[in-house]
């Protein structure tokens, strides 16, 4: 469970006092999640989610995230809605942390996503990248090459305790993925963290994206990679290329993806892959005892990085060969 933040009832009173949703009639920490503190609210208007942002979440980038879910919102994604305060601003302060208040979204979110799921979700990220395109504030992707970099340094000398030999491994493959990463594919908004616990569905259909706190501009072939690693291996770490190609198909109806895009596939999977096996190993070895959080298994994704990294082509993942 993620609520790393308490809130007291006062407290949480006095900053609804901001917001038009009258009085508060109960409110409980939500179990899920590794990121942020969040809450669920009833009110007498209507139920909310409240987060407390936590260490991965720079204040300044606030205007951002919430400006983005408005931006998608407008034209029609099914994606939390920020709630104005009665001062205007996007969000307040509680228990010391900056604090939002969002609409509440119908749906679940799917513990075994079938083919007919990953082609919806490809569906909605495509529209979702265009939709973002004119979206007027950008944000670099802290979570790129040189944020891989910065987080190996900090682990890298302990990274033997989770398990021998991966201090050379990563390090030589980050090397790798210095030297090849692409420089000039198509870019735009991209969610970067679209993994199945972030989008709901009722029934078959999605219903909504939610979490955009990694949202930043990059490549927009790389959120796909995202998709393919969070969505398309089984729990017995194989690759399901019924999943993937329907992820791809749904993407490409509505937004086709270039030949370079589709070359540079299986090198994105593989940064993809790095970046989630470097935050979850980070966090392996500095989540504070006591905090109320699941940590995640940073060597699911070395399994996935090592399938990448035998991949030759991007018709392995279901593609037409270019
Ligand atoms: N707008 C919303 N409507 C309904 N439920 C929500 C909403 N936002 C968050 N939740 C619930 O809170 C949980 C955690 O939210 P969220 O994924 O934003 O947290 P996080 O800590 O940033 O998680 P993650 O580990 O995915 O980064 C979700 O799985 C969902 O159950
Ligand atoms: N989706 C991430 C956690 C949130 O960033 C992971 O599974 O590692």
């Amino acid at each position: 469970m993620a609520v790393y933040t308490d809130i007291n009832e006062d407290d949480l009173r006095q900053f609804l006092k901001a917001y038009d949703v009258g009085e508060l009639l109960s409110y409980r920490g939500i179990a899920e999640g590794v990121e942020n503190s969040n809450f669920l609210l009833h009110t007498e208007k209507f139920p909310l989610i409240l987060t407390l942002y936590e260490k991965r979440v720079d204040e300044g980038d606030l205007p951002f995230y919430l400006g983005l879910m408005q931006h998608l919102a407008d034209r029609g994604l099914s994606c939390p809605l920020p709630l104005a305060r009665d001062d205007g601003e996007p969000y307040g302060r509680l228990c010391g942390r900056p604090a939002a208040l969002i609409s509440f979204l119908e749906g679940m979110w799917l513990r075994k996503p079938a083919a007919t799921h990953c082609r919806e979700l490809g569906v909605a990220l495509a529209r979702m990248h265009i939709a973002g395109q004119d979206f007027e504030l950008t944000r670099k992707n802290a979570l790129a090459l040189r944020g891989w970099v910065d987080l190996w340094d900090k682990s890298a000398a302990r990274a033997d305790e989770v398990q021998k030999g991966l201090e050379n491994e990563i390090t030589e493959e980050l090397a790798s993925l210095e030297d090849r990463w692409p420089v000039d594919l198509p870019e735009g908004v991209i969610h970067a963290d679209l993994f199945p616990d972030n989008v709901f569905f009722i029934g078959d259909k999605l219903s909504g994206v939610i979490d955009f706190y990694f949202a930043c501009n990059d490549f927009l072939a790389y959120d796909l990679s995202i998709c393919l690693n969070a969505w398309c291996f089984e729990k017995d770490g194989a690759f399901n290329v019924t999943k993937a190609r329907a992820l791809i198909e749904g993407y490409q109806s509505v937004r086709p993806l270039d030949k370079e895009e589709i070359e540079a596939l299986p090198l994105l999977c593989r940064g993809s892959a790095l970046r989630f096996f470097l935050t979850r190993l980070y966090d392996w070895l500095n989540t504070p005892a006591g905090a109320l959080v699941v940590k995640k298994d940073p060597l699911e994704y070395l399994r996935y990085l090592r399938f990448h990294r035998s991949v030759e082509t991007a018709s392995e993942y279901g593609l037409e060969r270019t």
